[in-house]
């Protein structure tokens, strides 16, 4: 088999989109459409420490060993500025500990409030695959929370050129411009171009 780009492969089954958060795969399910046919996976999977794309593709093979086919995984990072990238990766923690009136705490010290989302989708077609990362970006700043909170940073992220919040915003209007739909874009792209052909289970 030949392993240069835009050769064929064939996988007996779809891709899985692993990850613990719901609101991660609604949103996935509604910038994909049909475009990328996936199965899902509940999984909460273990985290390294380290640099954001190093994190999201040890995630990947993590699941591609788990699932023993091709996966997609994405991590999801919330960076200020003034703090050079951090929270980054771990702006679950962060979140989870301080709230949003942490996060705006830990910029007090600061003028720029600046700030960008990130999302790394990493692809790995099996559990021997050097796993593909696909990069997302948004700017904007932190804020006071406005909006409703059921996901996550949502409340306190205003994209650069909104006068709303991510969660402020309709869905389809952050998923126009959100880091998770660029990522996701390149995510797209590379599967219209790499020449890959997933079955559908042939036991269904
Ligand atoms: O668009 C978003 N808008 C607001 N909040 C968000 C978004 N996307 C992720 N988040 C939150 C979830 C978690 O607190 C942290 C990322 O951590 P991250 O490890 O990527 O997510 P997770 O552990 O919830 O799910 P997973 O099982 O896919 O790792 O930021
Ligand atoms: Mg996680």
């Amino acid at each position: 088999m030949s392993g240069s780009g835009g050769a064929m492969r064939v996988f007996p089954r779809p891709v899985t989109f692993v990850t613990g958060n719901a609101k991660k795969l609604e949103e996935v399910r509604a910038i994909l459409g049909q475009s990328i046919p996936f199965q899902s996976l509940k999984l909460d999977l273990p985290e390294l420490q380290g640099e954001p794309e190093e994190i999201s593709k040890e995630k990947a093979r993590l699941a591609a060993v788990q699932v023993n086919g091709p996966v997609l995984v994405e991590d999801t990072c919330l960076c200020f500025n003034a703090l050079n990238g951090l929270p980054g990766p771990y702006i679950k923690w962060f979140l989870q500990k301080t709230g949003h009136e942490g996060l705006n705490n830990l910029l007090k010290a600061y003028e720029d409030k600046s700030a960008y989302a990130m999302c790394i989708f990493s692809l790995a077609l099996g559990p021997e695959d050097e796993p593909i990362t696909f990069v997302g970006k948004t700017p904007g700043k932190i804020v006071p929370a406005r909006g409703p909170t059921d996901f996550g940073w949502d409340p306190i992220f205003e994209p650069e050129g909104y006068e709303q919040t991510y969660a402020e915003m309709p869905k389809e209007e952050k998923n126009k411009i959100s880091h998770r739909s660029r990522a996701l874009s390149l995510v797209k792209a590379h599967f219209a171009s790499a020449g890959y052909i997933f079955q559908t289970d042939g036991s269904a």
